[in-house]
């Protein structure tokens, strides 16, 4: 008994079985190296969000091993999982949801080439239509901050707040991503990578060409609004408003 109600607690077991598999796809991409990345899904209709454990194997995180916490980012005591640890970003993702409603889903990772830009503190420049679709803009880089209270989500929320792009590069740390849902989230996760690579590699042979800016809005507008389906993540969200 979660003492949640039948409702949440519907909400909860979708969310831990969504969450949990995620974190396949990090693995599926190469996203992430031992167990350096998490991912975590808001609950529907409720103050909380289910996150993975601190430093489990992933081929170990089944739904049951995911952990359910308030948006203060305390574990709730007595629920499936609250025997472990959770991620040791737990603090940043819960300040993401406290401060910013929209958000459904965080992904953290040590993708490689995301990580070497966030290395250099430098931002990932917007030069090809793929990341103009996703991104609408540069990927931008958040401040250096430390594992240990609220700095890593402040970084996030206050370079994320009213920008278009979904990912962040935390200085000398690495990737955050955010999203309606949490696969909305890994989505943004696989697309930074492959922009920080593409665009390493572009650099390799020269300067890349800048995209107007006028073109790189209307990339953008489509992209949000008339690419994929209409049940997709991002359009039924924008629906739901
Ligand atoms: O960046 C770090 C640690 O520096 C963490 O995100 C990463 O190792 C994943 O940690 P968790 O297994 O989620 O606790």
């Amino acid at each position: 008994m979660s003492g949640f109600g039948v409702e949440v607690d519907a909400a909860v077991a979708a969310v831990r079985e969504d969450v949990a598999g995620l974190h396949a796809e990090l693995v599926r991409y190469g996203l992430v190296v031992w167990t350096a990345g998490n991912v975590s899904g808001r609950v529907p209709g409720a103050d909380l969000f289910v996150i993975k454990p601190s430093g489990v194997p992933y081929d170990e995180l089944s739904a049951d091993r995911m952990i359910v916490c308030d948006l203060d980012g305390v574990v709730v005591p007595g629920t499936a999982g609250s025997e472990r640890s959770p991620s040791s970003d737990t603090a940043a993702h819960a300040y993401v949801y406290r401060n910013l409603p929209e958000v459904g889903g965080v992904v953290h990772t040590h993708s490689a080439y995301a990580v070497a830009w966030a290395a250099r503190g430098e931002a990932i420049p917007c030069v090809t239509t793929g990341m103009a679709d996703e991104f609408g803009g540069p990927i931008p880089v958040g401040p250096f901050a430390v594992i240990g209270d609220d700095s890593i989500g402040r970084g996030i929320v206050e370079t994320l707040r009213g920008h278009r792009s979904r990912a962040v590069l935390m200085r000398n740390h690495g990737p955050f991503t955010i999203g309606v849902t949490a696969r909305d989230a890994v989505k943004a996760a696989v697309l930074t990578e492959d922009v920080a690579r593409t665009v390493h590699l572009a650099r390799q042979g020269g300067e890349p060409l800048p995209i107007p800016p006028d073109v790189i809005d209307r990339l953008y507008e489509r992209y949000q609004h008339v690419y994929g389906q209409a049940t997709d993540d991002r359009r039924s969200a924008e629906r739901e408003g």
